[in-house]
């Protein structure tokens, strides 16, 4: 289903898992910053919203989308007590085929290092035609993926612990 028609900040709270006591790791893309300061502060405010405290949510910024890959990986590595990672990016379609490897490439590196590694890294990366769509999708009409994106982290660190047992 698109996300016409939708609002990705709406959720369901009586179905959300206790957070707490959860711990959040944020790594936020500087190209479109207008676009990925939008998607952080959805992901950060529903955290809050979420009884995560401020002391539990650690913040890395890289150069663009494509780097994405190497910053959560490095965070896995260097914060193992975190219950889940979020990817934060905007890619935004230009004249070139940059676009395509650029989105495949972040696809593709995220994917890997959930299959590779334990702590579940959310794929927060807009991939827009144009900016108006990534405008919309981060706090404007179609609500923010950034908000989705955090609901997901905490069911995924939820889910994470329940297989444990
Ligand atoms: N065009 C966009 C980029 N391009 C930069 C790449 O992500 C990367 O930083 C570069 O290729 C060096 O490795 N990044 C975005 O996040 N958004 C774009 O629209
Ligand atoms: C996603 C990109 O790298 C793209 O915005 C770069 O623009 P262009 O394809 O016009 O060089």
């Amino acid at each position: 289903m698109a996300t016409q028609g939708k609002n990705l900040s709406e959720y369901d709270k009586s179905q959300m898992p206790e957070a707490k006591n959860f711990r959040f790791g944020l790594v936020v893309a500087e190209w479109n910053e207008n676009i990925t300061e939008g998607l952080f502060k959805g992901a950060f405010d529903t955290l809050k919203e979420n009884g995560v405290i401020n002391e539990n949510i650690v913040r890395w910024d890289v150069p663009g989308s494509f780097e994405l890959i190497y910053g959560c990986k490095k965070m896995q590595q260097s914060y193992d007590m975190l219950d889940a990672i979020i990817a934060i990016g905007s890619v935004i379609e230009g004249e070139t085929k940059h676009f395509d490897f650029v989105c495949q490439g972040v696809t593709q590196g995220i994917k890997d290092l959930n299959i590779q590694n334990d702590i579940p890294v959310i794929f927060c990366v807009l991939t827009d035609q144009n900016m108006q769509q990534a405008i919309d999708r981060s706090g404007g009409k179609f609500g923010n993926k950034g908000s989705e994106a955090a609901v997901t982290a905490i069911k995924m660190a939820q889910l994470r612990i329940d297989a444990k047992f």
